[in-house]
């Protein structure tokens, strides 16, 4: 995604050549005599290292198809607080947890900013939602509505049910196929319960279902796209030529649509008095949003932009990355038969037989939440996190100024070996003994970020991934497809700013007790 070729991008449109060449010719001419006006003023700043950057598009080119990979091998280099150009943008690149400490803690108030991305805006209502949400009052309140409405404990304990039938689903579906596509069933799971938690049903089959797949699977592509032109703006319209400016119209229209037949349909039954099917613990999200709105409960007027907004935040930010991490935690267990051995005996002997999987029972399954934190730590699904300074301010006495993009690589901080003894290795028994926890404050361990943009949605994450991983290795043993070994799997990542296993997880299972 980010391993674009700028000049074939440019000239590859024969009838935009002439204008392409004008406008190349002139933003270098710019480019380059802007270090002449600029040097005076930034000459007595101490800035932090960084590599040689090209005319116009800087240090884009280092950036690679894996960043979170090309970033911590520049780190290395450059050390652990560096500077890269993408276009004439500056970016901070933090690769240590007390760099990290100091932007998501100690000054985090200046980096409570989300930088600009104009695809994510045309999707998100320009801003309307809590991701993508500029710092301040319309943000706090989006917050509030998630951390206390949407994502309390309390509400995700208000949807066990749903996790328990569609993970009962799931385990029917293992047990007549055995022989299955790990990857597929993990997203089509995850998917289904966002849906019944977000919207109050699912859309996983017939033609809205698979309408619905699609747009989801584009939105998520087109939020996590590279766009060239928030960096080189005289570059921009390379995404009209592209169609990537048509593409995300047409899905902000779809989904817009999408939406606003979902809040119509909740609407209906609101004034049916039938929210739910009765009681104020069946109430998704539409429900909850639409009596906020209606009641104006919180002394805000909440829009109907926001509610969508906020639907689609659930969206992009729920289903991808859990999925993920069920999906990295079963490759890992695959190829560690002796991690996996120790979880499957710890989750059986408290289960003890019975169908069902209790909290209690949860909360007694240490090994289970050391191999999702190890999996955290080694695969986090977001492996950088964006940021923007708000004011001028020093780092660690490096000069970062007001309006400097920030990218903390979580991915190269969990696997510090400062931090880490043998980072590279998955050993759940690490955390067994470890007060480190990914909570925020523990900043070796930030896969859900830290500060006043954490992650809210840690508790849904945890409830969900801990009950499905339970079941699938209680009740089931499990190997490769014949033929394939664990030290063979490919464990390639796909091309982008999101951690994915390029190829599915094919596994067969055989029920326990057989
Ligand atoms: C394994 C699963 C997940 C991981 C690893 C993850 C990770 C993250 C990270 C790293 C951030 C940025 C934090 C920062 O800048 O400090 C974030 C933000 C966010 N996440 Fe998650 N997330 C997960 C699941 C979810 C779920 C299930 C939801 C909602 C249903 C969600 C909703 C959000 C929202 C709304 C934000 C933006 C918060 C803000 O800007 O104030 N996430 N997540």
């Amino acid at each position: 995604m980010f391993s674009f070729n700028i000049s074939s991008l440019l000239f590859s449109t024969p009838s935009l050549t002439s204008i392409a060449l004008v406008l190349f010719i002139t933003f270098l001419t710019l480019r380059c005599l802007r270090p002449l006006f600029s040097a005076a003023a930034t000459t007595n700043l101490h800035l932090p290292p960084s590599p040689p950057k090209l005319p116009i598009i800087g240090n884009l080119h280092q950036l690679g198809s894996h960043p979170h990979r090309s970033l911590q091998a520049l780190s290395r280099r450059y050390g652990p607080l560096m500077c890269l150009h993408f276009g004439s943008a500056p970016i901070l690149v933090v690769s240590s947890s007390d760099g990290a400490r100091d932007i998501m803690k100690t000054h985090d108030v200046i980096f409570a900013q989300r930088p600009r991305s104009t695809m994510a805006e045309r999707l998100l209502y320009d801003r309307k939602d809590l991701s993508l949400s500029p710092y301040g009052d319309c943000w706090r309140q989006m917050r509030s509505i998630c951390v206390f409405h949407l994502l309390s404990n309390k509400r995700v304990q208000s949807f066990r049910m749903v996790r328990e039938e569609e993970i009962s689903l799931f385990m029917e579906k293992i047990e007549q196929h055995r022989s299955v596509d790990l990857s597929n069933m993990f997203v089509v799971l995850t998917n289904d319960i966002i849906c019944r938690v977000a919207l109050g049903r699912k859309y996983s089959e017939g033609m809205q279902g698979m309408k619905f797949k699609g747009l989801l699977a584009d939105l998520i592509e087109l939020v996590g796209i590279f766009d060239v032109g928030d960096f080189i703006p005289s570059l921009g319209w390379i995404n009209k030529v592209t169609g990537l400016d048509a593409k995300g119209e047409r899905v902000a229209g779809l989904l817009d649509e999408f939406l606003n037949e979902v809040v119509e349909e909740h609407r209906r039954k609101m004034e049916a008095k039938s929210v739910g099917g009765g009681g104020e613990d069946r109430r998704d999200f539409v429900d909850v949003l639409l009596e906020i709105q209606k009641e104006k409960t919180l002394g805000f007027a909440l829009g109907a932009d926001s509610v969508k907004a906020l639907i689609l935040d659930m969206f992009v930010g729920g289903t991808h990355t859990t999925y993920m991490l069920l999906e990295w935690a079963m490759i890992e267990l695959l190829r560690h038969p002796g991690a996996m051995n120790i979880l499957q005996t710890e989750v059986r002997k408290i289960v003890n037989g019975k169908p069902n999987i209790t909290d209690e029972d949860l909360e007694k399954m240490q090994y289970l939440r050391a191999v999702l934190k190890e999996t955290l730590r080694l695969h986090p699904p977001i492996p950088i996190l964006p940021r923007l300074s708000t004011h001028d301010v020093k780092i660690r006495g490096y000069d970062i100024a007001e309006g400097t993009i920030v990218i903390v690589n979580a991915w190269t901080i969990g696997r510090d070996p400062m931090t880490w003894n043998e980072p590279d290795e998955f050993k759940p028994e690490r955390f067994l003994n470890s007060s480190v926890d990914f909570n925020g404050q523990d900043f070796e361990l930030i896969p859900f970020g830290a500060g006043r943009r954490v992650c809210p949605g840690k508790p849904i994450v945890m409830a969900t991934t801990e009950l499905v991983l339970a079941h699938v290795v209680s009740k089931f043993d499990w190997v490769l497809p014949e033929g394939l070994k664990a030290e063979d799997m490919d464990m390639t990542e796909c091309t982008g700013i999101t951690i994915q296993r390029k190829v599915h997880l094919l596994a067969v299972a055989t029920p326990f007790p057989s």
